[in-house]
């Protein structure tokens, strides 16, 4: 499903190429899952941009793959030195993305994913650094009941966590369904049908990186 505003999935020019890929959607929509695939299968060529956060891990969660796990002293520090592209205070925990991070896997020539809240996506829409100008997806749950549903089934979060976690994602929906607040938008009802969306909108993105469907090379 596509923003009416939006411009039509076109292959990056070659100096667009690495362009970051922003995935945004509200806590318990499966943009974990999906990312994670995506590089499972794709790892060649897509790279994950580990953000920095004071919440806990979760069990199986380790520290400088998923995230980068903070005390709040040391993020505070960090966001006065200037060290992240963006930041944001999402259900009561801190979490940003440091430019190094993102430099890292542009180096290394993959395409830097971003897992990231839409306060981080409005904070990098407002820098305009022409050198970032990610793609931008919004994972958008079926219906709220549905992502409460997920939320619970993960069981990851205490009751209160949950609670806050569904009343902040209303806003979040609304903003990421809005018309033109994100290139794409992925309803993720069935996870294979979530994922090849995904992975159809980052094969025809960056073509010129992605090997061809088929396994016969690079574009
Ligand atoms: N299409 C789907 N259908 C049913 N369950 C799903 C689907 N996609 C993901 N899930 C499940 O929903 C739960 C939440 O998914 P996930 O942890 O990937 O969300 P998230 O968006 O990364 O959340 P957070 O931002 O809190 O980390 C998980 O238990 C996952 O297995």
């Amino acid at each position: 499903m596509s923003t009416t505003e939006a411009a039509p999935a076109a292959a990056d020019s070659t100096a667009a190429v690495l362009r970051p890929l922003v995935c945004c959607g509200p806590s318990g929509v499966g943009k974990g899952t999906l990312i994670t695939r995506l590089l499972e299968e794709c790892g060649d060529w897509v790279g994950f941009s580990v953000s920095h956060t004071t919440r806990n891990p979760r069990p199986g969660e380790v520290h400088g793959k998923h995230y980068y796990f903070v005390t709040t002293q040391e993020m505070e520090k960090d966001i006065a030195s200037g060290i992240f592209i963006e930041h944001a205070k999402v259900h009561g925990n801190m979490y940003g993305t440091s430019l190094l991070e993102v430099e890292r896997i542009q180096k290394s020539g993959r395409v830097c994913v971003l897992d990231i809240d839409t306060q981080g996506v409005r904070l990098i829409r407002e820098k305009e650094n022409p050198a970032l100008a990610p793609r931008y997806i919004f994972i958008a749950p079926p219906s709220l009941p549905v992502l409460e549903a997920r939320l619970r089934g993960r069981g990851t979060e205490a009751e209160e966590a949950v609670q806050l976690r569904i009343k902040n994602a209303k806003d979040e929906v609304r903003y990421g369904l809005e018309s033109g607040s994100f290139d794409e938008i992925i309803v993720n009802e069935d996870v294979e049908t979530a994922y090849a969306e995904l992975l159809q909108l980052a094969r025809t993105w960056y073509s010129r990186n992605a090997p061809a469907a088929n396994g016969a090379g690079h574009n």
